[in-house]
């Protein structure tokens, strides 16, 4: 590999600016943004090598915090890449391992400087039982894939414009196509809107639900709208309120819903359910209700590592207390007999097999299943789902 040592030792110094910047105030990409707005300066593949080293950074998570920001730089690159030119101008005899895979790797760490892996991701005992430690952790130091979910009836115009323009995607099934993360679709404009990008994860979330025509539900920490598009997909004659905290973030989903052609008639309320909604809500009754619950989005973690060192688990309780606060808040807006669905995108226990056994317990709820839907083997998020019957 050619190396020009002055630039890698330019890219270091950007690197270094920037991640001494970044407050983790908000989420790292949305500072990136702004960063490179005021830094015009630094020509495209300048910030796509900084983004990388950054991001490849955080996935090390508080591990080797011991160590200068240059060494523990080039142990991620190390674990993380297969060829990089960080690695190459300061630690020349780690290359040829590079290609090596990744147990190869972190053994090879491990012989210099101690085992790492717990300071990586430092909440192992607080995660679900199905969530395979090992795996887990070591799952960030991959970047996950794009996935999106295409609309029904669009399958074969989107794989086919895909293969036009010479993008690699692997179909998953006919509606789930996986693409390799930084794909640029939005540059199709052709498939506006035949699309969405949507997390395999996501995706399954409501495999286990069914939905009756003419059925009435209540999406009610809906965002923008994603939970509410699979709900469409699977019966778009139903009845729909979608309600979320923030008025914003309903206004996105309108936006989303139209993009989507969604034809469905919907209604739209904005609630804070951490308190009692009676005053709101009345005698509305529905047949299904999806809480998509706000949560510590551990699952998520491989698309935002800046979490792996910003995250404190004093968090979950917080988190843990509003997902009570919203299904005790919900729970009496379902007509019996019929389907209340909790989701997160945590893998941890507080915020999962703990508000289940709530809604069973204290809400009265019957548990007809519940699981993690496992992602960190496949490139994608993981995530919590449990359906659950009003006796
Ligand atoms: C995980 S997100 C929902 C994602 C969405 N269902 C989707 O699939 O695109 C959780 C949502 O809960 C909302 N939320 C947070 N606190 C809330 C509260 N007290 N009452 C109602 N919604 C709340 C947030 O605004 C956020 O949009």
């Amino acid at each position: 590999m050619e190396v020009n040592s002055k630039r890698v030792n330019q890219r270091v110094r950007n690197f270094e600016r920037t991640i001494q910047e970044y407050q983790f105030k908000e989420p790292f990409s949305r500072f990136l943004t702004q960063f490179y707005k005021n830094n015009r300066q630094m020509g495209s593949s300048d910030r796509r090598m900084n983004s990388r080293l950054c991001y490849n950074y955080f996935r090390l998570g508080k591990a080797f915090s011991n160590l200068s920001v240059l060494d523990r730089l080039c142990i991620a690159e190390f674990l993380c890449e297969q060829n990089s030119a960080v690695v190459a101008v300061n630690k020349p005899d780690w290359i040829e391992k590079s290609t090596e895979g990744i147990e190869e790797k972190i053994n090879f760490i491990e012989a210099q400087f101690g085992q790492f892996l717990d300071d990586v991701f430092p909440f192992t005992s607080l995660l679900s039982p199905n969530i395979e430690k090992r795996s887990f952790i070591i799952s960030h130091f991959i970047q996950p894939n794009l996935y999106i979910r295409v609309q029904k009836g669009m399958e074969s115009k989107v794989k086919k414009t895909l293969e036009k323009n010479e993008i690699p995607f692997e179909e998953l099934s006919s509606q789930t196509l996986e693409l390799p993360n930084g794909t640029n679709l939005q540059q199709l404009k052709s498939l506006d809107g035949d699309y969405e990008v949507q997390d395999w994860a996501s995706q399954q979330s409501l495999n286990e639900v069914s939905v009756s025509p003419k059925s009435s539900w209540w999406d009610c920490c809906a965002a923008s709208g994603g939970k509410s598009l699979l709900l469409l997909d699977k019966e778009s004659n139903i009845k729909l309120l979608v309600s979320d905290v923030r008025l914003s973030i309903l206004r996105n989903l309108d936006e989303r819903f139209d993009k989507a052609d969604v034809k469905t008639y919907y209604r739209k309320k904005i609630l804070d359910l951490s308190k009692p909604v009676d005053h709101i809500m009345g005698e509305e009754r529905f047949d299904g209700i999806i809480v998509d619950a706000p949560c510590s989005g551990s699952g998520t973690w491989g698309r935002t590592p800046e979490m792996l060192q910003k995250f404190k688990t004093s968090e979950i309780d917080d988190y843990s207390t509003l997902q009570k606060q919203i299904v005790k808040n919900v729970a009496p807006y379902l007509k019996s007999g019929k389907t209340l669905v909790y989701i997160t995108c945590s893998v941890f226990a507080a915020e999962n097999e703990e508000i289940t056994q709530y809604i069973t317990d204290r809400l009265g709820l019957e548990l007809e299943n519940q699981q993690a839907i496992i992602g960190y083997d496949k490139k994608a998020d993981s995530m919590f789902v449990a359906r659950f019957k009003k006796p």
